[in-house]
């Protein structure tokens, strides 16, 4: 049986900024991300994403604001699980961007994006994020720092 777990990620933007996380604990621990989490068996992966958003940045964001943007699957040398992460991306939120025990948040305009301190794959499909193109990614990592290989391409819809 295919094992895998599905996981959230939402980008906040604007036609200026993006607004990304320091993880700052747990899986990916010092890499700027956005944010997100684990899907539980209880909810939907919409509800994980709003789940997460609060949890991690103290941000309400609403199911309609919300486009699902693309999805990427990631494997690991030795591991029979695969993550497959729901890409989410917004304008529109509620609150302030706090910092909490998980995320310290933070503006970033798009040209200073700290690639070398985010997960090596995000320089590989944020150029579709960025240009609003749907995007399907598969990467294959070998140790966490190194992708052995990866395929991405361009959809056309969700
Ligand atoms: C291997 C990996 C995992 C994640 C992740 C964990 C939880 C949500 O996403 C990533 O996120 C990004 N941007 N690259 C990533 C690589």
């Amino acid at each position: 049986m295919v094992l895998k777990k599905i996981y959230t990620l939402v980008f906040l933007r604007n036609e200026k900024k993006i607004l990304l996380g320091l993880k700052k604990r747990g899986f990916g621990i010092n890499k700027w991300n956005g944010f997100g989490g684990k899907v539980e068996q209880n909810e939907s992966v919409i509800e994980a994403a709003i789940r997460e958003m609060k949890e991690e940045c103290c941000v309400t964001v609403k199911k309609d604001d919300l486009k699902s943007v693309g999805q990427l699957e990631f494997t690991f040398e030795g591991d029979p699980v695969m993550m497959d992460v729901r890409v989410f991306s917004g304008v529109v939120y509620y609150g302030t961007p706090t910092e909490t025990e998980e995320m310290a948040p933070k503006w970033f305009t798009y040209d200073s994006i700290p690639f070398d301190d985010m997960w090596p794959d995000d320089r590989l499909w944020f150029p579709y994020m960025l240009n609003n193109k749907l995007f399907y990614g598969k990467f294959h990592y070998k140790d966490l720092d190194t992708i052995s290989n990866y395929d991405i391409r361009e959809l056309k819809s969700m």
